[in-house]
């Protein structure tokens, strides 16, 4: 069996808080650094990844003296305040020894859930990216209450996967992966190599955290894998301290358990944007800028937009047309149908005399666009 990371270009790396602090003891400088080493060589071999670290509360826990988790939000709050900055700190050393520039990203739910906010961690997410950069993502604990939280950093992987069309997410945990029941309680638990991600029945077997440092446990990781296939992301469950654990995976060996998604990913995105995103307007494509999308898989400018129907803000879906009313593709407009009117059959070079700004050069980025 080959591993599902071998061929994957973009993958999400998510850590649990006992890896990073070493159950709890305080941050394992030894494995985060090992795990640098290892994603500076992944980044050498032309993949891009994006790491999404727990940590922040067991770590803000040690700092201030906690010996076990608190109750109340605001210390829980403060704690990951503390612990967040001990993240940052240690991974932005771990990568400077390999030339590689680190970036903070602390995201919400309302973050995720707004359409705006949305493409602009995205286009930030896929701009660091472009810079070689290696964003830490976590979720911002000290702004959100309970009733608004990811709650746990494995679902944080997975939307994050969604965000950015990542390929593959590797959830790196105290366990060798999935085991048919949870092995610290079950010691004839059977070692889970390979299934569907959103198979039902492993949903029976996941339970949760086995320690009190973690929050999801299994069940959380399962529900992960799901979620990342929707936009056909595979999703590898495996024991972080493995030697070498992520150079191996890519190197294609099969280790920890493989959740693989069946959709592919160019159906799973069309039929995410099909179900989260209603179609707000049209624009209609003149015959070049149809080229361009169907052959050249390049973003639409408005210089090749003739005409606006309907009202859109920025960030609405659009459905881009021919001049015989057949739709080319669909995707998200970075300007209102209103701004479109103004800009479209002029070069980009003037939006910004036009409009008295320049969002973006382009009308629809490719990235945020699928071809029907
Ligand atoms: N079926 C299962 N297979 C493996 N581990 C399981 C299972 N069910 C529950 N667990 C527990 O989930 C724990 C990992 O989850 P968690 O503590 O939240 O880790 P992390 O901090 O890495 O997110 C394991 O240590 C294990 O005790
Ligand atoms: N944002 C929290 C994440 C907590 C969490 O999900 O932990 P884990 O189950 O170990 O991934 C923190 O940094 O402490």
């Amino acid at each position: 069996m080959q591993s599902v990371i071998q061929k994957a270009k973009r993958i999400i790396i998510k850590v649990g808080s006992s890896l990073v602090t070493n159950d709890g003891k305080g941050l394992d400088n030894d494995a985060i650094s090992k795990w640098a080493t290892q994603i500076a060589a992944l980044r050498a071999m032309g993949k891009e990844v994006v790491l999404v670290s727990s940590g922040a509360v067991a770590e803000g826990m040690q700092r201030l003296g906690f010996d076990k988790r608190p109750t109340s939000i605001d210390e829980l709050q403060a704690c990951a305040a503390v612990g967040q900055m001990g993240l940052a700190q240690i991974y932005e050393t771990s990568f400077r020894q390999h030339d590689v520039h680190t970036a903070q990203v602390l995201l919400t739910h309302a973050d995720l859930a707004d359409r705006e906010r949305y493409l602009n961690a995205r286009s930030t997410l896929f701009t660091l990216l472009r810079f070689g950069v290696i964003p830490i993502i976590n979720e911002n604990d000290t702004v959100v209450t309970d009733e608004i939280k990811f709650g746990d950093n494995d679902t944080l992987g997975a939307l994050v996967a969604n965000l950015i069309d990542a390929q593959a997410l590797i959830i790196l945990t105290d366990q060798k992966g999935l085991f048919t029941a949870d092995p610290r309680k079950d010691p004839d638990a059977k070692f889970v190599h390979q299934a569907q991600a959103g198979d039902p029945t492993l949903e029976v077997m996941a339970g949760d955290a086995g320690t009190g440092i973690g929050r999801g446990g299994m069940y959380t990781k399962i529900l992960a894998a799901k979620r990342a296939a929707t936009s056909g992301a595979h999703t590898v469950i495996a024991w972080g301290r493995e030697e070498n654990v992520l150079l191996r995976l890519a190197d294609g060996e099969a280790i920890g358990t493989q959740l693989t998604a069946q959709t592919g990913q160019l159906t799973a995105r069309k039929q995410w944007m099909a179900d989260h995103l209603k179609t707000a307007g049209k624009v209609v494509l003149d015959a070049g800028a149809v080229q361009k999308l169907r052959q050249e898989g390049k973003s639409l400018l408005p210089i090749g937009v003739t005409a606006v129907s309907g009202e859109f803000g920025r960030g609405d879906v659009v459905t881009c047309v021919d001049s015989d009313g057949h739709a080319i593709a669909r995707g998200i407009s970075n300007y209102t149908s209103a701004e479109t009117r103004l800009i479209m059959r002029h070069p980009s070079s003037e939006i910004q005399a036009i409009l008295g700004f320049l969002e973006k050069s382009e009308l629809i980025h490719r990235d945020n666009m699928v071809l029907l």
